[in-house]
């Protein structure tokens, strides 16, 4: 922009020194000029102001105007002549001319007329008014003489003032020129300093921005080193403060140090003594660590010594042992079906069609079996009572006594039950293979005694068994025993093996039971879960038990046709001593035992075929154990029918010599089930007369 502003410039300073020339020509030209009655001028081009100047001319002298002028007067006649002069262009009026014709008394200059009369007179008058007309004439035409002279004077000097001021002019240009050239360098100079001054202003407006920048910047950075220097001021403070505060701490430490340092002393002295008594300490407690590791071999020589008097018991026990356990009466018992039957069996007294008290005891009384417990100390006898009237209408009463390992009342607890099943089950973490089998009647409280309720005190054997082979291994840590646990579960129906804890809710597989020659017995393509906790375990039992077959019959609404079989695998290995053992405990919930026309299978095949395929089993059983029981008696080369039935093929190591059988009889209170009851007792009574050989515990030492 301020270029383009200053461009402009130059045609004002172009004008300049014609203003400044101005002056000088006027000054000049104004003074010849002054007068100018000639009307001369001096023309300049473009010229404003004071009168154009132009040459000068001389002046002219109209002669022939002033002839016709002086028509009304005579014409003048120079003094020295009084007629006429050749080439004289003074002419005499026409009037005048005729005059001598009419009495003229002398022609001619300086003649006389005499007065001819009045018109003598008049001519003679104007005869005198023409020659004074004519002096007056010569004398102004003298005079316009003297003004011509004068005026050629002044021409003349006009014209020289003409030239001078000319050749003033002429050098007046040539300087205008030469300023022009001046100028127009002076312009061009300008215009270059113009050009380099826009150029630096420029650069120094830039050089501005950078340096304000600049500035901004320091004062930006002047502002942080402010803030710094404020927070150093800050931190100096507070270090002063801290200073000053550590200069009173150190001051107390010193105060302290050298406390703590007489303290040192009296502590050093103290430690000498100490010194001394941990020498006899530690002198001590090796003493005490001998005593300690001896103690550990006692104990686990008496450990070992327990185990042997454990099994010596079991041994006098009896390897095969048989507890009777007779359930309570429930509400669902006291319905007139189950009242009606029993008038005819148990003898107690009430006979249709006498109708049923409403009293529930009364009811219970009605309903329950003539069954006794004499034995209340050791709770090992049951008698059983059937009355009956002879034909002559007296009174029979039959009376069988049956003499058991233990007898359980129908009051006994779960926990009862089970304190007698755990000194087998500790057998199994010992090496031992165990087999714990439940037998009786649909609804004689199998189940219930296997797997039990929900609630804690209602747990079954099989929970209860596991939780204490995992505290007992837990507890055999302290001794050095690792055990590893794990598990299957079986379900034999119609003489099929059904894994319970396949991968599909029906098990399609075939499968086949194999014993090998150290008496472990093995069942292909079953799955064999790891065990690792009582509550793992726990989930594993309720799978399998939503899978077993149930089968509604008329003697319990859940009955079970089908014998299933929990086996837990423990193996065992002390890193202190290098013994290893090896166990099982099998667990078995059998099927319902009673008889087919008890059962009202009769009339649906699929229910009889069970009921058969069941009791087959279980008088293959009975033969099992009635064999083993002739071959313990001397028979030595008895052969034992495993084969005959799925479940005593898959108990086989279980019933033999090496191992220890419980047989839990499970009786029903009913007087209805007597018959039944009766059938069961005499089994069980059949298999606890048995004696199966000496249980061998499956252990060898790290060297064998
Ligand atoms: N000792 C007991 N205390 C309380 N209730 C019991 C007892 N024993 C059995 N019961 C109950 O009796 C009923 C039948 O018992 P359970 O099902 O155990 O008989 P089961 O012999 O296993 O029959 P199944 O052969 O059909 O399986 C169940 O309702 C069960 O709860």
């Amino acid at each position: 922009m301020n270029g383009l502003k200053r461009k402009t410039a130059p045609d004002d300073t172009t004008d300049q020194p014609r203003k400044r020339l101005a002056p000088i020509l006027e000054s000049e030209i104004k003074q010849p000029l002054q007068d100018s009655k000639t009307g001369t001028n001096l023309t300049l081009p473009k010229r404003t102001g004071p009168p154009p100047l132009t040459r000068p001319r001389a002046p002219e002298m109209n002669i022939t105007r002033r002839t016709q002028r002086a028509t009304s007067a005579p014409p003048t006649r120079p003094p020295s002549s009084t007629g006429s002069r050749p080439g004289s262009s003074i002419a005499r009026p026409t009037t005048a001319a005729k005059r001598p014709a009419a009495g003229r008394v002398a022609s001619g200059p300086g003649a006389q007329l005499k007065p001819n009369g009045p018109f003598d007179f008049q001519f003679q008058a104007l005869e005198d008014r023409v020659a004074s007309v004519e002096n007056a004439r010569a004398a102004d035409q003298a005079r316009m003489h003297a003004d011509m002279e004068s005026e050629r004077t002044k021409v003349a000097e006009l014209q020289a003032n003409h030239l001078a001021m000319s050749r003033e002019l002429a050098a007046a240009k040539s300087q205008e020129l030469t300023q022009r050239r001046e100028l127009g360098i002076a312009s061009d100079e300008l215009e270059q300093l113009k050009r380099r001054h826009a150029n630096t202003i420029a650069d120094m407006e830039m050089d501005t921005s950078r340096k304000d920048r600049k500035i901004r910047e320091l004062e930006e950075e002047l502002r942080s080193t402010q803030a710094d220097l404020e927070t150093e001021r800050g931190t100096v403070t507070t270090l002063k403060a801290t200073v000053s505060h550590q200069s009173t701490a150190q001051i107390t430490f010193t105060t302290q140090i050298s406390a703590l340092q007489a303290q040192v002393t009296a502590l050093q002295s103290a430690l000498d003594v100490c010194t001394g008594q941990k020498t006899q300490q530690e002198w001590d407690l090796e003493k005490a660590t001998k005593r300690i590791e001896e103690l550990e071999r006692e104990t686990r020589e008496g450990e070992m010594m327990r185990r042997k008097l454990h099994n010596i018991i079991q041994e006098l026990k009896g390897n095969i042992r048989v507890f009777c356990r007779v359930r309570p009466i429930l509400p669902s018992d006291l319905v007139p079906a189950n009242l009606a039957k029993s008038s005819s069996g148990s003898g107690s007294g009430f006979s249709t069609p006498e109708p049923l008290p409403e009293d529930e005891d009364k009811l219970r009384e009605i309903a329950r079996a003539a069954i006794e417990y004499p034995d209340q100390l050791d709770h090992k006898e049951i008698v059983v009572s059937f009355s009956s009237e002879s034909a002559m209408g007296q009174e029979r009463k039959d009376q069988w006594a049956f003499n058991f390992d233990k007898v359980f009342e129908p009051q006994s607890s779960q926990a009862e039950v089970f304190e007698e099943v755990s000194q087998l089950v500790q057998s199994c973490t010992d090496g031992y293979n165990v087999c714990v089998f439940a037998y009786g009647q649909t609804g004689s409280g199998k189940s219930f005694t296997m797997e039990g309720g929900s609630s804690n005190s209602t747990t079954g054997m099989i929970p209860r068994a596991v939780e204490q082979v995992f505290r007992v291994a837990d507890e055999m840590k302290s001794k050095g025993w690792e055990y590893v646990m794990e598990g299957q579960m079986l379900e034999i129906y119609n003489e099929t093996i059904n894994d319970l804890l396949g991968k599909g809710e029906f098990d399609k597989k075939k499968h086949e039971i194999k014993h090998d020659k150290s008496g472990r017995t093995t069942v292909t393509d079953v799955n064999v879960v790891p065990l690792t906790s009582p509550s793992q375990v726990r989930s594993v039992l309720s799978l399998a038990q939503s899978r077993r077959t149930v089968a509604a019959t008329l003697m319990n609404e859940r009955s079970s046709r089908s014998h299933s079989v929990f086996t837990l695998r423990i193996r065992g290995t002390n890193s202190m001593t290098g013994e290893t053992c090896e166990g099982s405990l099998n667990l078995v919930d059998l099927a319902g035992s009673e008889r087919l026309e008890k059962s009202g299978a009769g009339n649906d095949k699929d229910r009889l075929r069970e009921t058969q395929n069941i009791n087959r089993s279980l008088s293959a059983l009975g033969d099992v154990i009635a064999a083993l029981g002739e071959k313990g008696d001397g028979k030595g080369d008895k052969h034992i029918p495993y084969r005959n039935s799925k479940l005593t093929y898959l108990l086989q190591n279980s019933l033999s010599g090496n191992s220890k059988t419980l047989m839990v009889l499970n009786l029903s209170p009913l007087a209805n089930h007597l018959n039944e009851s009766l059938c069961s007792l005499r089994f069980a009574t059949k298999v606890n007369n048995t004696t199966i050989g000496t249980a061998k515990k499956q252990s060898r030492t790290a060297a064998s």
